[in-house]
């Protein structure tokens, strides 16, 4: 942590928008005009193009982003083998999938030196990341900056939900501060440098092998609601000029690569696309909801969706749970019980969530699988269904879900970890019967 780096992300510019073609130029003129790829690029730039989707995929999903940099990416050595740490990958077959709904502690603190990369700890997923199917999810825990060195995930895009410590991401795109609250997306193959704002940091982490995320339709909630494109923030171009070796790691079907540049790849000095890094307040979601009775499905809480090729199955769907009134009436108003085909991981931020009267703190999280039986625990159900029914603000947290399409096995480190709450299942005992014939 410096005050250089707080410092920088305070003075930070962004551009607005989601799926945008942004442009920006750190030098003027350093952005071709009229043509992406002249004979000679302004101000002896390379020219390189990051295809984040296949060339030919229709327009609405379509993204890559045009980068200028001082050098080209390709002048580098061979990439060899390192260790993966606590980082797994999909396809997860290190124990069976769990039919048990499990919670967790938060990550016990790491060792003193520990950077956001080497901070990773896989808790499990699904699918396969050379099929480009699937998700994963991690943690991470750090205190210590990334110096030197760079990261980037051939398999998929990274979806950061910082829960403790702001960070700020050094992407070839540009910076971008992420601190709790926020959510941030560095898209697939872009390389980027994580330095933190606090002492140390703690967060989720999504990584997104399916199709990137976009923003959901909003059939007949109109034209405005959830999350607003225009609160999606994009860097601006920032480049480093530096003569020093770099290690450059890159997640690549699984495991860890590592090739040692003589320069900092993050060498940008202009870019123009769609295939760009983001930033986003979850505390400006707008969040829609029962006006008359009965609790509406979570899906109206989605700010991302990662779409499969079944209409309306996200391959991961981003929801958050944020602050809102609940005025329902006649209705038992927190999340109801239920058995999802969808598979839930839930993280808290901040507070308390309306579920859980204890035991899922921040940092924490929950897997119910694919048709696991879950809702209110005990005490909540007992609460709710005696409340009188006032309106009520819910304003003492946040949470989030990453909900896939296929049921999330835990790795080895996760099903056996000892911040595994044992006996979670006894937040649904004592429910007693009251059925009157
Ligand atoms: O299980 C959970 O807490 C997530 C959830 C919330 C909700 O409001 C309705 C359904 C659901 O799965
Ligand atoms: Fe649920």
């Amino acid at each position: 942590m410096s005050e250089q780096a707080r410092k920088t992300a305070e003075a930070l510019e962004y551009l607005t928008g989601f799926g945008n073609e942004h442009s920006s130029e750190a030098v003027p003129g350093a952005l071709p005009i009229g043509r992406n790829s002249p004979q000679r690029a302004p101000l002896g730039l390379y020219a390189e193009q990051l295809s984040g989707s296949a060339f030919t995929e229709p327009r609405t999903h379509n993204r890559r982003s045009w980068l200028y940099r001082i050098r080209p990416s390709a002048a580098h050595p061979p990439f060899t083998r390192i260790d993966n740490g606590a980082l797994r990958s999909a396809p997860f077959t290190e124990s069976a999938a769990d039919p048990n709904r499990l919670r967790w502690n938060p990550l016990p603190d790491p060792a003193p030196g520990t950077d956001f990369l080497s901070g990773l700890w896989t808790l499990g997923g699904n699918g396969d990341a050379a099929q480009r199917a699937g998700m994963a999810i991690h943690l991470y825990a750090a205190n210590a900056d990334m110096t030197d060195r760079v990261f980037s995930d051939s398999d998929g895009e990274l979806l950061i939900v910082p829960e403790r410590g702001g960070l700020l991401l050094r992407t070839e795109l540009g910076l971008l501060a992420a601190r709790p609250g926020d959510m941030a997306l560095i898209p697939r193959g872009v390389r980027f440098r994580v330095e933190l704002l606090d002492a140390d940091a703690r967060g989720y982490i999504c990584e997104n092998y399916g199709q990137p995320f976009e923003l959901p339709n909003l059939g007949p909630i109109g034209a405005n609601g959830l999350a607003a494109a225009r609160d999606f923030q994009a860097p601006v171009a920032a480049y480093e000029d530096t003569e020093r070796p770099t290690e450059v790691i890159n997640k690549f079907c699984g495991n860890l690569w590592s090739a040692t540049y003589d320069h900092s790849p993050l060498d940008v000095v202009a870019w123009h696309g769609s295939h760009v890094p983001y930033v986003y307040d979850m505390r400006r979601f707008n969040v829609l909801g029962s006006i008359s009775y009965d609790h509406p499905d979570p899906s109206i809480f989605t700010v991302l969706t990662s779409p499969s090729d079944t209409p309306g199955l996200a391959g991961v769907d981003f929801v958050v749970f944020a602050p809102r009134w609940l005025v329902g009436e006649d209705t038992f108003r927190p999340p109801y019980f239920h058995r999802n085909v969808m598979s839930e991981y839930m993280g808290l931020i901040e507070g308390a969530y309306d579920a859980k009267a204890e035991g899922f703190v921040p940092g924490g999280g929950s897997l119910h699988n694919m048709m696991s039986a879950h809702g209110p625990d005990h005490e909540t159900f007992e609460r709710a269904s005696a409340a009188e029914l006032k309106p009520q603000k819910i304003d003492d947290g946040l949470a989030f879900m990453f909900e896939t399409r296929w049921p999330i096995t835990a790795t080895a480190q996760a099903a056996g970890a000892d911040h595994l709450q044992r006996g979670y299942d006894d937040v649904w005992q004592g429910l007693q019967r009251h059925f009157r014939a």
